[in-house]
């Protein structure tokens, strides 16, 4: 029930003045007054405070710039509960102090130090002359510099929680600390503290708990027993806000049993308290975002694995790892649906961007009139339809990865400005004045025969030979044999539970009928047919009819594509010449040179 001063801006800003109602207090620059200022606009003897009829007073005393209370000039004024006065530059504002009783009847808080806190670290109170002081200074800094650096490694926030309560209870000394959340209700709630039995000793009024969570504002301040031999719980306490920005999302609380903190820690803890407020709210978005990324993903039977263990996929596998740690362009060449954006997330996983982001962009699906601007950006204006700047996928995977499904589809100005790009070139965004730089690994994939593109000259050579630094070939479901059947259970188990049919099963003739089939629609076609058969059918047996394969077991030969019959023809032969290559050659007339290519390219086992 103390009342007092608090400085709350000018050079003292964060000094407080206990006020005595026995005392008349002076204010001002010189050494005798009470409340000393080091203001310079402040005059020696600037006013005196005193108690009076219950009230506080201040009056001015002949000061050179006068007294401004509340904003008013005054000789003289009865003070009330968060009146400001200003002195010089220096706004004073005074607290009767019934605000900061306790909870506890018996218990006083004093305040010993508060801080506004309005973005940025506090600079140190610490006089500028003293060498040690100084050194001391260097010592908090260090501190500081340790945990932003620990903070940024950390992305998950109760790490980030328990790194700074390392820090701070070594530096400290506190006996006990806690991280107090601030609830949807506006309530706090102990999210962490140390050691975990101490739960009880956070107590923190009700109305300093308002100004740190409202207002902003960091406080130490020291518990004192009123009632003769009552022993406090503990002798001081610092208490700062979790900050972001504006908002405060938390508080973090300091305790110790014995012995006092010192300013040091004060600084320490409220500017630790602003990282953290970054950190926390950094960890805790970036964990949010990673529960609904897997909630997509599962909703969607999406999985980053690639499902399959056939020698054909296991050989895919072990390229994809070494392609992965190089850094050069991919094509990727594959059926439909087989999975090339897969194998293309796969890449970019195992290569050192896995951190950084990994942009899909489906060729196809974009207006062949739009692709340009899509893929390096446009200026408002720069077209009709273009009413609003757009950053250009290129620019939003700097650093990352960029997957161009279907790159056959790019139009030929597209292919000359990506080119551009991949030699290392700046390029244009459409209807821009300033060049772009960015670095991006770019992984293409296509179904189309991109040779006979360049062939045909819908494809420059140039690029296509750029792109295909490393190419990786996705083989089709129907040579994957074993993988079927993984890929039947995985799909089975994730929509019985994503339609909450649990003990759908499917029959052996069902499970024969989809062993058999061609699957040209690859592993997407696999997905669909068995997402709509337990959509569709009641009963907990699916049955081969269920499946809607009405061509099921005709293999391939519903194509005219040359490359398939190709390929057959080519595994024909080598089963034939049980797998002699040169036997095969003569067989199908062609070199051996050309065999063993043709081999390589559609990645037949040898
Ligand atoms: N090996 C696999 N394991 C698990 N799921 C797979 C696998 N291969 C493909 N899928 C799934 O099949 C679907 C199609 O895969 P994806 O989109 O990667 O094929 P794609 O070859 O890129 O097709 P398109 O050429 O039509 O773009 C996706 O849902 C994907 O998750």
């Amino acid at each position: 029930m103390v009342a007092y001063l608090k400085v709350r801006s000018g050079p003292d800003t964060g000094r407080r003045f206990r006020l005595d109602p026995l005392h008349t207090l002076h204010v001002g620059r010189d050494a005798n007054c009470e409340i000393m200022l080091t203001d310079p606009v402040s005059s020696r003897y600037h006013a005196v405070l005193f108690h009076e009829d219950s009230h506080w007073q201040v009056r001015d005393t002949n000061s050179r710039n006068g007294l401004l209370v509340n904003g008013q000039k005054t000789d003289h004024a009865t003070l009330q509960d968060s009146n400001t006065i200003l002195v010089g530059t220096s706004e004073l504002q005074f607290f009767d102090g019934h605000g900061d009783s306790a909870d506890s009847n018996n218990r006083e808080q004093t305040i010993v130090l508060d801080r506004p806190i309005s973005g940025g670290l506090s600079s140190s109170n610490f006089g500028p002359l003293d060498p040690l002081r100084k050194i001391a200074d260097v010592g908090y800094l260090v501190d500081l510099y340790q945990l932003s650096l620990q903070l940024i490694g950390s992305g998950d926030p109760d790490s980030v929680i328990q790194i700074a309560t390392e820090l701070l209870k070594d530096r400290t000394q506190a006996d006990v600390i806690g991280f107090m959340w601030l609830g949807e209700d506006g309530k706090l709630q102990p999210e962490y503290v140390f050691p975990s039995d101490a739960a009880e000793k956070i107590k923190l009024s009700s109305e300093l708990t308002r100004r740190v969570t409202n207002g902003g504002e960091a406080f130490w301040f020291k518990e004192e027993s009123t009632s003769p031999g009552q022993k406090t719980q503990w002798t001081d306490a610092i208490c700062v806000p979790l900050q972001h920005g504006e908002e405060v999302a938390g508080v973090l609380h300091l305790y110790r049993n014995d012995h006092r903190f010192n300013e040091r820690h004060f600084e320490l803890a409220l500017n630790s308290g602003q990282l953290l407020g970054v950190a926390l709210s950094r960890a805790r978005r970036t964990a949010a975002l990673q529960v609904e990324r897997d909630r997509l993903f599962t909703r969607n039977a999406e999985t980053n694995n690639l499902i399959g263990e056939s020698p054909p996929m296991m050989r895919l596998k072990s390229k994809i790892e070494r392609v992965g740690k190089a850094n050069g362009c991919v094509l990727i060449r594959g059926e439909s649906g087989a999975g090339k954006e897969l194998v293309a997330r796969d890449v970019h996983q195992h290569s050192g961007r896995r951190e950084r982001p990994l942009l899909s962009v489906n060729c196809a699906a974009i207006p062949r009139d739009l692709i340009e601007s899509q893929l390096f950006g446009h200026k408002k204006g720069s077209f009709t339809g273009a009413d609003r700047d757009h950053i250009g996928w290129f620019q939003q995977a700097h650093t990352g990865t960029l997957f161009l499904d279907e790159i056959g589809e790019l139009t030929l100005e597209g292919q000359a400005k990506l080119l551009r790009i991949m030699e290392g070139h700046p390029f244009l965004p459409v209807g821009g004045v300033d060049e772009i730089r960015v670095d991006v690994r770019i992984i293409a994939a296509t179904n189309r025969d991109l040779a006979e593109f360049v062939r045909e000259k819908r494809f420059r050579e140039d690029l296509y030979y750029r792109l295909s630094v490393f190419e990786l070939h996705v083989p089709p479901l129907r040579d994957r044999g074993q993988d079927i059947e993984l890929l039947m259970n995985h799909f089975l188990e994730h929509f019985s539970r994503q339609h909450a049919r649990p003990s759908i099963q499917f029959s052996e003739a069902a499970k024969k009928r989809m062993l058999s089939y061609a699957w040209p629609g690859n592993v997407r076609q696999l997905r669909n047919v068995i997402d709509s058969a337990i959509v569709m059918f009641d009963g907990n047996t699916i049955e081969a009819d269920d499946l809607g394969l009405r061509d099921a077991g005709v293999e391939v030969t519903d194509t005219l594509r040359l490359d398939v019959w190709e390929e057959k023809l080519i595994r024909e032969a080598l089963d034939r010449c049980n797998g002699s290559i040169p036997e095969a050659a003569k067989r199908l007339g062609i070199s051996r040179a050309t065999a063993y290519r043709k081999i390589a390219d559609f990645d037949i086992e040898k």
